[in-house]
């Protein structure tokens, strides 16, 4: 089954690319940019990786982020992760990535998305792989401040497909972020939001009804109202779960208790993806084995699962037509 896995090819719709900067990464581009690290070994680093819930993390997550600054950071960054697509079968990607994390320490908007785009064209030249960027703001944020940010990204509009929502949830409903979501829909750009992470289920539901989103990224909370649950089959709305981020951040007790199957059963339309796998014990191929090693899913749940992906995925439609052509070619499945 292990190699059955390896060799599917995987649609990725949920990865932050701050959180796949390695402990090894992180030092080089510590030493290139003069930046004292508050850690003495890349040791030290993977065993602060011990997290009590998503503040836990995000503390780590924008403290390691204090090491990009250059075009050519965010380049290697990126490049990093599309070496590791290609060795996990990734066969399209869409990143996001957390623009005012960086504009606070004083690195433009230009440096940034430059920087990932380039990165992004060499992967689909030189791999195959293809790939799209979503703008996240972060919610513990004010919305005027996303709306700045947001104006600002407009004079590099074509290098994003999409906003997103992301950072502390609970306390930073979805609807605070009214005012810019309207204005990128007005702009015709993709819509996802982070909700039902840590917040309750009332939050996917604002995500839905007040941003009007088209993916809900985790919505592992969902379960818990029937009638959402219901909404999200009825309008086939796409759900980015991350399994091993839930059990490293402690939103469910354990890979075994996952939600996942019950919200297969349902016929929710589930995806699989990495999040921040730097921090979170893997990239897309880990993900798949944990849940394979928790529940043993037949080929054709897996299957599935890759289906649910490619439909989710903000890609034309000849491009998703040949992934569905690649699945079909590597499973014989339609
Ligand atoms: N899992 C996550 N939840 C919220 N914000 C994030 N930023 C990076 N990873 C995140
Ligand atoms: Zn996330």
């Amino acid at each position: 089954m292990s190699s059955f896995l390896h060799q599917l090819p995987k649609v990725e719709l949920h990865l932050h690319i701050e959180g796949t900067l390695e402990p090894e990464l992180m030092f080089e581009l510590a030493r290139r940019n003069e930046v004292t690290l508050p850690f003495d070994s890349v040791e030290a680093v993977r065993a602060a990786y011990d997290f009590e819930d998503l503040q836990s993390f995000l503390d780590l997550y924008y403290q390691g982020m204090n090491v990009l600054f250059t075009e050519a950071d965010f380049y290697d960054l990126t490049w990093a992760y599309l070496t590791r697509c290609q060795a996990n079968n990734v066969v399209h990607t869409e990143l996001f990535f957390d623009p005012q994390a960086h504009l606070s320490r004083g690195v433009a908007l230009s440096t940034q998305l430059e920087g990932i785009t380039r990165a992004c064209q060499d992967a689909e030249r030189e791999m195959g792989i293809s790939s799209a960027i979503i703008l996240s703001f972060l919610r513990d944020m004010t919305e005027e401040h996303a709306l700045e940010t947001y104006e600002a990204a407009l004079a590099y509009r074509e290098h994003f497909i999409g906003i997103g929502l992301d950072s502390a949830e609970v306390g930073n409903p979805p609807e605070k972020f009214a005012r810019v979501f309207d204005r990128a829909r007005e702009d015709g750009f993709h819509l996802v939001a982070h909700a039902g992470e840590e917040g309750p289920a009332s939050y996917i539901r604002s995500a839905l009804d007040t941003l009007g989103v088209e993916r809900i990224d985790h919505g592992i909370r969902c379960l818990d109202d029937e009638a959402l649950v219901e909404t999200l089959i009825a309008r086939r709305i796409p759900l980015t779960v991350c399994p091993l981020s839930n059990v490293y951040l402690k939103t469910v007790p354990d890979m075994t208790g996952h939600p996942l199957p019950a919200m297969i059963e349902r016929g929710l339309c589930v995806t699989i993806n990495s999040d921040d796998p730097a921090y979170f014990g893997g990239y897309m191929n880990a993900n798949y084995e944990a849940v394979q090693n928790a529940f043993a899913f037949s080929r054709d749940t897996w299957v599935l699962l890759t289906r649910n992906a490619i439909e989710a995925a903000f890609v034309t439609p000849a491009r998703r037509e040949a992934l569905y052509a690649q699945l079909e070619k590597a499973t014989g499945n339609p």
